[in-house]
């Protein structure tokens, strides 16, 4: 796709000069005074003309096929996404990442859509929230809960590396990618172009590596040879995000992600420097979700 050409207006006093120039050659601009001089770090055009550079350095997502069904979910406590997707004709879903207080919401969506769910899948056995795989096996008799056999969580399917989680015609391809928790795993799905990273790779960040087998270095050596090896357009879904961003790209966060970028050294730097606070469940996740989450819930 061809970007227009942007034309810069030299001037010192107006916001959002940089406008697509016309085929006669005019242009539009936004008239919003400021009062402090410009330098050349602020210059708003600086940053338009870094934007429309990195643009056109995007390749075009590649889209979901007619009968690939995704639905994005949140649970804003633990400022968790969980993933259904769904074979349409099949009718065949899986579930990632799910949270124990929204299986009740998830079980009608999928109740509501017709799908029958095969399998709850989790990327790692998280500290922040318990699972909703447990509880989802409960309200949907027949589904098989999915984990890794490296995190050590009891569930009806263990996988590894080289497993694929199959849901009609569709299925998840699962990459090993320890560092945040040591049984992390990543899954792929090639022909839709996305990735979901659980907490491995966040959106402009990473998971933090400071308790549960953390290892910054294996974090760091997974992601550059496992993830950043994927097409440049595949979508990168990740298991939280705490400002509002819904997905990024393998492009975007090989460009971007402040952690990420760095040499091994000054990743491990960050990472030892982080000094968040300890997640506010952790003491009564971990238990249940070594559990599969079936650990003190609700019974129905
Ligand atoms: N405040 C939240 C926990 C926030 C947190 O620690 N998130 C984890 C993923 S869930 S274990 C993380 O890896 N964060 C990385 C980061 O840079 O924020 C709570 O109390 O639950």
């Amino acid at each position: 796709m061809r970007m227009p050409t942007l034309r810069l207006l030299s001037s010192t006093v107006r916001r959002s000069l940089l406008v697509p120039a016309t085929k006669s050659g005019s242009t539009k601009s936004a008239n919003i005074s400021i009062s402090a001089p410009l330098t050349p770090q602020h210059y708003p055009q600086h940053r338009q003309l870094r934007f429309h550079h990195c643009a056109v350095s995007m390749l075009p997502r590649i889209p979901f096929t007619s009968d690939f069904f995704f639905r994005q979910l949140f649970d804003t406590e633990s400022c968790t996404y969980t993933y259904l997707l769904a074979d349409l004709n099949t009718k065949e879903a899986i579930i990632i990442d799910p949270v124990l207080e929204q299986a009740k919401r998830d079980a009608q969506l999928i109740h509501d859509l017709g799908f029958t769910l095969k399998y709850a899948v989790n990327t790692h056995m998280h500290a922040d929230h318990i699972t909703g795989s447990g509880w989802l096996k409960q309200l949907i008799p027949g589904s098989l809960s999915v984990i890794s056999t490296a995190s050590g969580a009891k569930a009806d399917i263990k996988i590894k590396e080289g497993d694929k989680v199959q849901f009609g015609r569709h299925a998840l391809e699962s990459f090993a990618t320890p560092g945040h928790t040591n049984g992390c795993m990543t899954y792929v799905i090639p022909e839709q172009g996305c990735v979901f990273t659980g907490d491995t790779v966040l959106i402009r960040g990473c998971g933090r590596t400071d308790f549960q087998e953390g290892n910054s270095q294996s974090l760091y050596d997974n992601v550059h040879s496992k993830i950043f090896t994927l097409p440049d357009n595949y979508r990168i879904y990740p298991a939280h995000d705490y400002k509002g961003q819904l997905e990024s790209s393998i492009w975007e966060e090989k460009t971007y992600n402040p952690r990420l970028t760095k040499s091994l050294e000054e990743f491990v730097n960050i990472m030892e420097n982080l000094n968040l606070p300890y997640p506010k469940k952790i003491d009564k996740s971990l238990p249940a979700n070594r559990e599969c989450g079936l650990y003190d819930i609700p019974k129905e």
